[in-house]
């Protein structure tokens, strides 16, 4: 398990265009490194800025947008194109400009998709999607991804697992149907923590006090399963980026020294 490490920015637009700047440079590399880089996406505001800071940045174009996986920590199970989607977000925020291969944004199902409206089949596709892409060197069910961002709700939650809820407590599935979530809509898919823990890296975000209570209890060591957001960790590196609000409660000891 890799310690968390905390960046601390001014504000969350601060936040969102060195967390922009931040993913072009990794992606640049792991394309130079590996021939192509895979990506997961998360949904929130913070996520959606970070997404429209890279689409201002001229800098995008030092992306190979063709030799670049996309991928969805969670989903809300509505209706293709529902401008509530995670995925219609992803997209307005940043997809439709910029040259994405279409068979390589791997959204996850709709709820008005070949699947019907079965959130756990709509799991099982995307577990079996994923199960596809990994290569022998990922050891595992799951791609290795390069980059796997989570925005980090007020009650800790992470991609569509929320404390104490059955998805958070998954040890086998990789991606699982949401069932009666205190987000709304109530049913939505998920990675679950061991898929999300196949990523090189996790990056979580989150700005605004009201993210405060959360950041500082997730980073002080508690069960996953009591604050998802504890067990969302990548293979080489943790990330949190935070802005100051964000990091208001956080204990000295976590604070990094050069912060603002
Ligand atoms: O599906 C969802 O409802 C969102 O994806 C949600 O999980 C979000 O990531 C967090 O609540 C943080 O959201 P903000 O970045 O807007 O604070």
């Amino acid at each position: 398990m890799t310690a968390p490490q905390v960046v601390v920015h001014r504000d969350k637009e601060l936040m969102a265009q060195a967390a922009a700047a931040r993913l072009i440079t990794k992606i640049v590399d792991a394309q130079a490194a590996r021939g192509s880089a895979s990506v997961v996406l998360t949904g929130g505001r913070n996520g959606n800025a970070l997404l429209a800071a890279l689409a201002a940045s001229p800098a995008r174009d030092a992306v190979d947008w063709a030799r670049l996986d996309l991928w969805w920590g969670d989903e809300r199970f509505l209706p293709s194109g529902d401008p509530e989607r995670n995925e219609t977000q992803a997209r307005e925020a940043l997809l439709d400009a910029v040259p994405v291969d279409p068979a390589r944004v791997h959204a996850m199902p709709p709820s008005d998709g070949p699947l019907g409206n079965d959130a756990d089949a709509a799991a099982e596709a995307y577990a079996r999607e994923l199960a596809e892409a990994a290569g022998p060197e990922d050891h595992g069910p799951v791609p290795s991804f390069d980059v796997l961002m989570l925005g980090v709700g007020p009650d800790t939650h992470v991609a569509s697992l929320f404390p104490g809820h059955p998805g958070v407590r998954e040890t086998e599935r990789t991606v699982v149907g949401v069932h009666g979530s205190p987000k709304p809509p109530p049913t939505r898919i998920s990675l679950t923590l061991p898929a999300i823990r196949a990523a090189r890296e996790v990056w979580l975000l989150a700005a605004g006090e009201d993210k405060a209570g959360a950041v500082a209890i997730a980073l002080s060591g508690p069960g996953e399963i009591q604050a998802p957001a504890a067990g969302a960790h990548g293979r080489a590196r943790t990330l949190w980026l935070l802005d100051r609000t964000a990091a208001a409660k956080l204990p000295p000891q976590l604070y990094p020294p050069s912060s603002p």
